[in-house]
């Protein structure tokens, strides 16, 4: 079995990597970054280091490597020849993989067994958005495209953190890991993946883990940011860091136990658990990289946007939520372009046009007015 899985960095080779390792796959790394397919076409084998309680080395073998900026013929004969496509690149970068899969799949020959494409990012429906631009990429083919081509929706949980590029092509990650993937596509003949977990309804599943993981983890980084720390455990352990992302997270249980009959009590015990991973002082997880890329995390339906307009539409509370945007507006990193180009937003737009051109929410929906007086008051 083979699987070409499409970015190399710290999901790539720390957890999807790892796990199709496991589940006996051969797998094929594409990215972009020549000297990274340099070191893991010159390497054997890589550990992932799991650090926290419990933590172990695992260490995966069978792998091979294409710079897919440089050698897209190689990389198309991969994937007419594959029987798995994943993807952890970044949900912008989804639309730039399209073509080459669908040059792949319409290489396949026509008796080949259709090949699982699951886009592995923290996005909702990221592999139909995928899925969209492999069909527009195919053009007058895209019927051939269902054919040949299980696209399914996935939901993926671990916290890999920046890499010491002293550690050349190994990962540091935390012990935890889940990757919830829908099994209605397939049809009944799910890949065969023993790490994963196959379910009928992917929804409340990655709602729970971006509106938990990443709504908490992210106001863990604006409020650490603002706060002057550098790592997430160490602002977590500052309690007016660690009070904000309780409180958001309340907000956002709230919503997941009305909007998909959560039990509370199991919603309560798995906030529990997030929580206790932000504080994972052997994790060297810096605020930068979980506050990285503002625009995207602010926009309509993500992690902060996503459950609080959901709310207001409910008549529920957002105060906390509000307050955590307000904060986030405070993200400053002039090594990361969307950071500047926030900065840039709030200095040029007046607060009612920069939510909207930022959140994409309309003047007239219920949370906008929040919104707008928190932008005017920062
Ligand atoms: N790191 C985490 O804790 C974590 C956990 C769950 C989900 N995710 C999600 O996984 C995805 C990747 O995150 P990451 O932390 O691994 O980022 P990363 O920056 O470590 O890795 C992304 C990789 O994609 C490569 N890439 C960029 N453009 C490409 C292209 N056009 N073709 C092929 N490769 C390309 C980059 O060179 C890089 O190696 C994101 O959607 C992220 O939200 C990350
Ligand atoms: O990857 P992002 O930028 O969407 O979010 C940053 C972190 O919150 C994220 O990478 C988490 O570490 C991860 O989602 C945990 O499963």
């Amino acid at each position: 079995m083979k699987a070409v899985h499409f970015g190399a960095g710290n999901i790539g080779r720390g957890f999807i990597g790892l796990l199709l390792h496991e589940a006996g796959y051969e797998v094929v790394f594409a990215d972009v970054n020549a000297d990274l397919i340099d070191a893991i076409t010159a390497a054997d084998s890589y550990d992932v280091h799991e650090v926290g309680a419990g933590g172990r080395t695992k260490t995966v073998t069978g792998f091979r490597a294409v710079n897919s900026a440089a050698d897209e013929a190689a990389l198309i004969e991969e994937i007419a020849t594959a029987d798995v496509v994943t993807t952890a690149v970044g949900p912008n970068v989804l639309r730039f993989v399209a073509p080459v899969i669908a040059k792949g799949l319409l290489a396949r020959s026509s008796g080949s067994p259709r090949l699982a494409v699951m886009a592995c990012e923290n996005a909702i429906s990221a592999t139909d958005t995928l899925a969209a631009e492999i069909r527009s990429s195919a053009g007058d083919s895209a019927v051939t495209v269902d054919e040949r081509a299980v696209f399914a929706n996935t939901a993926v949980d671990r916290i890999v953190p920046g890499q010491d590029p002293a550690a050349g092509i190994d990962v540091t990650v935390e012990t935890f890991c889940e990757w919830v993937i829908e099994s209605t596509p397939f049809g009944g003949a799910t890949p065969v993946i023993p790490g994963a977990t196959f379910v009928d309804a992917l929804g409340p599943y990655i709602e729970r883990k971006l509106f938990t993981v990443n709504t908490g983890h992210a106001t863990a980084a604006y409020a650490g940011f603002a706060a002057g720390h550098q790592r997430i455990a160490e602002a977590f352990a500052d309690p007016e860091v660690r009070d904000l992302v309780e409180r958001v997270l309340r907000e956002t249980s709230a919503l997941l136990v009305a909007k998909h009959e959560l039990d509370p009590a199991e919603q309560d015990a798995y906030r529990e658990k997030i929580l206790a991973r932000f504080a994972n002082d052997a994790l060297p997880d810096t605020v930068v990289r979980v506050g990285r890329q503002p625009l995207r995390k602010l926009s309509r339906d993500e992690r902060f946007i996503g459950p609080a307009s959901q709310l207001a539409e409910r008549g529920m509370l957002t105060d906390d939520l509000v307050e955590a945007i307000g904060v986030a507006l405070r993200f400053d990193a002039p090594e990361d372009p969307e950071s500047v180009e926030l900065q840039q937003l709030l200095a040029d737009l007046a607060p009612a046009a920069f939510v909207e051109r930022v959140t994409g929410l309309p003047p007239e929906h219920p949370l906008t007015p929040h919104l707008v007086e928190v932008v005017a008051s920062r």
